[in-house]
């Protein structure tokens, strides 16, 4: 018989050959896509991006350096090739979405509009809800925004300003966190939850939706802990309950019971976001979950995009200045129709601001408020690229959104400059030019390609951000507004903020200004 050494000695022989047949299958099903050595048999690449939160910027390397399809785990590809990134999105792709969408399922009931993965579910939550965001009909849609501006002009007029008697400092993106939010519940609910009123974070609402966002990236990377902690038994203690008193619970909660209030037969639909969801045909329970997806959705993204137009635009003072200079023109030019009832900038002034709006997509551009891979799944058949390489069946297949949108074959060498001036230049250069979709040098398709670079910031086809209309609306009226009524600058230009990407956000925090306030111009 064998002594108990040579049954040691079997079993490690048995066990290193049972981790390198796990290493050789891992390595073997997407062999021929290049990538760290280290990723094609373990997620470990993935796991020191998000320790060092350089994730995002990882990506955009190794696809520099390994070319636009790169594995960055046993079963990831990542891609900066937007057309494949427009393709799998698109309408009629063979693509699905990938197991991570299920990870931003939070009542573990029912999932909603952006975790469904069921593409005709999806596809049906997303005909209900299109109407009600799309602002046609939501007829309360700019009024409602223009209160939550007016509140926040009231506070920083009672509160933070600068001036000769009171120097005051303010910490901008604590208070632009409140205004998201509060202008986030006024669009989902009709009615705005309150933090600016209060100045307040209420219940700690902000702080732990902070704390939760790590939780969640660790979450995504390792999906069997996920799944673990929705298990019955288990998912009672982790996930959240509308009887919460803070974070997503409390959220829910509170959708919970407007909801209540306003799906009552008796009553006529309002001509509000929830109102068009209900004639839509969306039933009371949907409409809770997707009143309070949209307040996830809708406000770490946005605040981020705010406060970094903000950034930009006020460290650049040739920017700032013309900014200025438009803003003060419309109002010489329009001075009965550039503000609302409340002296807020309206949208239809907001259109005719180019040079804003080009700082607005600039912004985006360099600073996407949302970066994850998103990886969509290939179907049971694989996909066959252009170069005949084939993607196995069930491989995920994540946008390496850095490489896209600072891409220099798209934006030119200077892709990493913030240069507003270049929306405005590849605009004209197209409206200049004979429409030919034949020559792709063109200058309209440089414009068409430029734009589609950018808008993929809010995904693309039949998984597009739903509130990109809302975002962009409240963008456009927060920042001309704030713009034109006061000079803001960094208190500390040597460090503007601090931001943090956590689970492919930004959050940002120590964002110090000085307001003060401008003359009649
Ligand atoms: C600058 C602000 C925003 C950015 C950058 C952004 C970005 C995104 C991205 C990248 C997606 C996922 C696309 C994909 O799965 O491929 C998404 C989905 C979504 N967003 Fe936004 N978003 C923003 C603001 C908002 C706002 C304000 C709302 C709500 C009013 C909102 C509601 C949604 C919803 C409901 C979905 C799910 C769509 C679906 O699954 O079909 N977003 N957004």
């Amino acid at each position: 018989m064998f002594d108990s050494h040579t049954i040691t000695a079997i079993l490690v022989l048995l066990l290193a050959a049972r981790v390198a047949y796990g290493a050789f299958v891992s390595w073997y099903r997407l062999r021929h896509f290049p990538g760290p050595l280290i990723a094609a048999i373990s997620k470990l690449w993935i796991v020191r991006g998000v320790l060092n939160k350089t994730l995002h910027l990882d990506l955009k390397r190794v696809c520099e350096k390994y070319g636009s399809f790169v594995r960055v785990s046993p079963n990831d590809i990542v891609t900066d090739n937007l057309d494949h990134v427009l393709a799998m999105s698109s309408v009629r792709s063979p693509y699905g979405r990938s197991e991570i969408y299920s990870n931003v399922k939070f009542d573990f009931e029912m999932d909603h509009v952006f975790s469904e993965r069921n593409e005709g579910r999806h596809q049906e939550l997303r005909r209900k809800l299109a109407a009600g965001y799309s602002g046609k009909e939501n007829t309360q849609l700019e009024a409602g925004i223009d209160g939550q501006i007016r509140v926040l002009l009231d506070l920083i007029d009672s509160k933070y300003l600068y001036t000769e008697s009171q120097r005051r400092t303010l910490e901008f993106s604590r208070l632009a966190q409140f205004f998201t939010l509060d202008v986030i519940t006024e669009v989902a609910f009709g009615q705005a939850f309150g933090f600016l009123s209060r100045d307040e974070d209420i219940n700690g609402y902000c702080h732990v939706a902070e704390q939760a966002l790590p939780i969640f990236e660790w979450l995504g990377v390792f999906g069997t802990l996920n799944r673990m902690i929705r298990l019955p038994g288990i998912r009672n203690l982790t996930m959240p309950r509308p009887t919460d008193k803070t974070g997503v619970g409390m959220m829910m909660g509170y959708a919970k019971k407007v909801v209540e209030e306003r799906f009552d037969s008796t009553k006529v639909p309002r001509e509000d976001m929830l109102g068009s969801f209900e004639r839509h045909g969306l039933s009371k329970r949907e409409a809770q979950t997707e009143a309070t997806l949209q307040i996830m959705a809708g406000s770490d993204t946005t605040v981020t995009a705010l406060r970094s137009t903000l950034l930009f635009i006020m460290t650049n003072p040739i920017i700032y200045a013309k900014v200025q200079q438009e803003l003060d023109a419309d109002y010489r030019d329009h001075p009965n129709d550039i503000l609302t009832e409340q002296g807020v900038i309206s949208d239809a002034a907001t259109q005719r601001l180019t040079y804003l709006r080009a700082c607005i997509r600039e912004s985006i551009r360099m600073l996407p408020p949302a970066f994850a891979m998103l990886q969509k799944q290939t179907p049971p058949e694989g996909d066959v690229l252009p170069d005949g390489r084939v993607i196995p069946g069930g491989t995920r297949v994540g946008t390496c959104l850095y490489g896209i949108v600072r891409s220099k074959a798209i934006y030119g060498e200077d892709a990493d400059v913030y240069r507003p001036e270049r929306w405005i230049e590849a605009e004209k250069a197209a409206s200049l030019e004979p429409d030919d979709r034949s020559n792709s040098s063109s200058a309209k398709a440089k414009f068409r390609r430029m734009t589609q670079g950018t808008d993929v910031v809010f995904g693309s086809g039949r998984y597009q951000c739903l509130g990109k209309t809302v975002a962009m609306f409240e963008l456009r009226k927060t920042l001309a507004t704030l713009l034109h009524r006061y000079d803001i600058v960094s208190v500390n230009p040597s460090q503007p903020w601090v931001s943090v990407p956590a689970n492919g956000l930004l959050l940002q925090s120590d964002m110090w200004v000085k307001v003060t306030k401008r003359g009649a111009k």
